[in-house]
């Protein structure tokens, strides 16, 4: 679909909650019994907060504590215990260790109560409405694309050579390197259908795939490749896009922030020190923590 008919389905209608709410919810997954649950709790608050007309469903591995289900239900979160997804075995080194439990993310697929849903990882905050992306067009995979410029990517081409599918103008792709990387989607955000018939394609899949380091979101991103729209920046700031390329980012205009994990910065403002985004971008100071 042209990026402007993308724009025009962006545009929140003037909201008026229907009077049956159609069977879309907003999804997240939660393993073990670290402080993830913190950033869901978050995540729950400011769904709440935006007046999201839609529910939050918690995907949780069995390892995840009654005590931190107790504090999600507390927080009007749907808690649906999932079993683990594991790719086959294979050598892969994952970009962060702990990837390879992203792969149970795919059980959501199972979730066909629920004719669209919108993922979001833990380590995400949405600060402005988002409900209008339920009425994008079905039968695509809507994301926001990725930075290929952090160190977790230093294992790809792409990084080797400078280049960035959020400039591509930067650093043409060397003819000698084939064709360019397909557009590549953060898999921390995205719209997608639950269908049963897809999530058994999915598994099957999977079963023949061998592990790479960006794990299920490489995954994903090769699934489909075929349906994926991107969606503009807004919709999931990858923090690194701040340094990265603030050119392309609207600050005024981000709903939805994602803290992701290979944020190795404490990013301390002249006014108050943070972790995570800041919206003075101009008065931080980036630190390497370590
Ligand atoms: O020990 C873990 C690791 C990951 N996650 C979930 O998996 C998502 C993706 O992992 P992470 O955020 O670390 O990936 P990133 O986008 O930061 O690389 C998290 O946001 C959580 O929702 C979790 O619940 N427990
Ligand atoms: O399991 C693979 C993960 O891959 C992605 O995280 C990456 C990606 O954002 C890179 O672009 C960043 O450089 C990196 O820091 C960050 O960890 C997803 O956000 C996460 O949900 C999950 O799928």
């Amino acid at each position: 679909m042209a990026p402007e008919l993308v724009q025009a389905a962006l545009k929140p209608a003037g909201f008026t909650k229907p009077a049956s709410l159609p069977s879309w919810a907003y999804v997240s997954f939660l393993a073990g019994n670290g402080d993830y649950v913190k950033g869901v709790v978050g995540l729950a608050k400011g769904l709440r907060k935006v007046k999201t007309a839609y529910p939050l469903i918690v995907a949780v591995l069995p390892d995840v504590p009654e005590e931190h289900r107790r504090i999600l239900e507390s927080q009007g979160c749907i808690v649906r215990e999932i079993e683990p997804v594991y790719p086959p075995e294979n050598q892969t080194q994952f970009a962060m260790a702990y990837y390879v439990i992203n792969y149970s993310k795919l059980r959501i697929w199972e979730f066909v109560e629920y004719s669209k849903m919108i993922y979001l990882d833990g380590d995400i905050q949405v600060y402005d409405n988002i409900d209008h992306l339920f009425d994008l067009p079905d039968g695509h995979f809507y994301a926001v694309m990725d930075c290929f410029c952090e160190k977790t990517w230093s294992h790809t081409p792409q990084y080797k050579i400078g280049y960035c599918q959020q400039c591509p103008d930067k650093v043409n792709w060397p003819a000698e390197m084939g064709r360019p990387p397909s557009l590549y989607f953060n898999a921390g955000m995205f719209v997608f259908e639950p269908s049963i018939s897809t999530y058994h394609d999915l598994l099957k899949t999977l079963k023949v795939t061998p592990p790479t380091p960006f794990a299920e979101q490489d995954f994903l991103n090769m699934y489909f490749k075929d349906i994926y729209k991107p969606i503009p920046l807004a919709y999931n700031l990858v923090l690194a896009m701040l340094w990265r390329h603030p050119e392309n980012v609207e600050l005024d205009k981000v709903k939805v922030v994602h803290y992701c994990a290979a944020l190795n910065l404490l990013i301390i403002c002249d006014e108050r020190c943070i972790m995570g985004a800041c919206t003075e971008v101009r008065h931080c100071k980036l630190l390497e923590q370590w």
